[in-house]
């Protein structure tokens, strides 16, 4: 898709092209990173597991299961030795030692059964296994002394309930596929063949700079003019959410040379920054002034909230490549909803998740809104008793309460100026 500069007012589609883009060196950089697999380590650290995909085709050390092995409490026997057993002519074995799970099993020999439990070894020689409630009598023990021999009233079939070496997957095979997602099954897997680690992708390492001079640390005394910063936390989850590591550090300061300051000392542990705040018209625009000279384009894209943005790469201290700079605007409804149309399926896709975009209903609006023809207007909002979208609070980019209370982002594009009561609309899903 052809970009224009942001000096010129760009689409939302373009914008988020050029993030795209912005971000296609990640992509394919492929940064691996031990993942030691136990219990132990996953308690310790349940964050660490969540959203992780292998970097590359994890093949099996083992054959899984690792030997043939019963899946029925019973007895292991050679079919053939049980040829014309029948409910009124029943065939009796005598019985080898007893194989427990654990246990080694030694060779069966030919007319002889062996109790097995479910998971022991299928003693070579064997070649099924009969349940115990198949045969005569129907337990391992009567009054409290082992049985040595046992009645069959008809043959098994060859390989019944014989779990056979690598029948789930064989040594050298491909267990688990470059970019799989890694969630219980895949963890189980993994520790069944023995393997202690993994190679994962790292993650998306984030530097979150929230600006502003009025912005001070929630719990901290506020001194007229001053607010609390809920940038800073909205981004951190919004980015852990997204499969990513974030480190806020904000400027709490107008000041550009503060601002380099922050960059130059976490610059190098980072692949992405995200700026917020100090990017629009004002006297003194902390985001504009120290990035601008650096390179980053500043200017407007068609949408509301969200206008103001900044895309850019800045050389920066102790990296050999550029570091990729996303900057959003201070209001917090800005900085989210940007969050959610440029970075989150980007982010999202770079962790390996299988649907990196929020999950699309299409709804008729409760009642009818007007919108800013030139923009790709977002609402928030929520479904009624009846299924249709009431949006909640206004186009203010200030009401961030009212998005905390919404489980959709509603879509009013370009070229609507209203919509009626009944219309259908696009909406994002935000609760799932
Ligand atoms: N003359 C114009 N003024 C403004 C324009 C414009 O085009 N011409 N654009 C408006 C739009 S749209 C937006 S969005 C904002 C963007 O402004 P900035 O990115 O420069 O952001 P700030 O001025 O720093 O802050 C805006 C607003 O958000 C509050 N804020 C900032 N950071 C935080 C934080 N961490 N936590 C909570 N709230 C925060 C800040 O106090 C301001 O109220 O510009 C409009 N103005
Ligand atoms: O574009 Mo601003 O984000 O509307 O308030």
């Amino acid at each position: 898709m052809e970009r224009r500069p942001l000096s010129a007012v760009r689409s939302v589609e373009e914008h988020r092209a050029a993030v795209e883009a912005l971000l296609e060196p990640l992509a394919r950089s492929r940064v691996a990173e031990a993942l030691p697999v136990s219990p132990a380590a996953m308690a310790a650290a349940p964050d660490r597991y969540r959203a992780r995909v292998l970097v590359d085709d994890l093949r099996s050390p083992s054959d899984l299961p690792p030997f043939d092995n019963s899946q029925m409490d019973g007895y292991a026997v050679r079919a053939a030795d049980l040829t014309g057993a029948a409910p009124d002519a029943p065939l009796r074995l005598p019985l080898a030692p007893q194989i427990n799970a654990g246990d080694a099993a030694p060779p069966l020999a030919p007319g002889v059964a062996a109790a097995v439990m479910t998971g022991a070894p299928i003693p070579s020689g064997a070649d099924a296994v009969v349940p115990i409630e198949h045969v005569e009598p129907p337990r391992f023990s009567t009054a409290g002394a082992p049985v040595d021999e046992v009645a069959f009233a008809a043959a098994p079939h060859p390989e019944a309930f014989v779990r056979r070496a690598g029948s789930d997957v064989r040594a050298g095979d491909v267990l688990l596929a470059a970019g799989t997602p890694l969630a219980a099954a895949q963890y189980g897997v993994i520790a069944g063949t023995g393997l202690r680690e993994i190679a994962v992708l790292r993650r998306t390492r984030v530097l979150v700079v929230p600006t502003g001079h009025e912005i001070r640390e929630p719990g901290s005394r506020l001194e007229p003019g001053q607010i609390y910063d809920s940038n800073g936390a909205l981004l951190a989850s919004a980015l852990l959410d997204a499969g990513c590591t974030v480190a806020v550090k904000p400027c709490r300061s107008d000041d550009a040379e503060r601002l380099l300051a922050i960059l130059t000392e976490h610059a190098a542990e980072v692949d992405l920054l995200i700026t917020v705040g100090g990017v629009s018209a004002g006297a003194r625009e902390v985001v504009r002034d120290a990035l601008a000279p650096l390179g980053v384009q500043f200017g407007s894209v068609a949408m509301q909230p969200g206008g103001p943005q900044g895309i850019g790469a800045i050389a920066a201290a102790d990296r050999d490549e550029r570091l990729p700079v996303v900057s959003f605007p201070g209001n917090p409804v800005s900085a989210l909803v940007s969050f959610e149309l440029f970075l989150r399926p980007i982010l999202r896709r770079l962790a390996g998740a299988a649907r990196p975009e929020r999950p699309v209903v299409h709804a008729p609006l409760a009642a009818a809104v007007d919108s800013p023809a030139a923009k790709h207007q977002i609402r928030r909002g929520r479904l009624d008793d009846d299924g249709a979208i009431e949006l909640v609070g206004g186009a203010s980019s200030h009401l961030l309460h009212s998005y905390a209370n919404s489980s959709l982002l509603v879509h009013l594009p370009v070229g609507l100026e209203r919509a009626g009561a009944g219309d259908r609309v696009e909406a994002w899903r935000i609760d799932d």
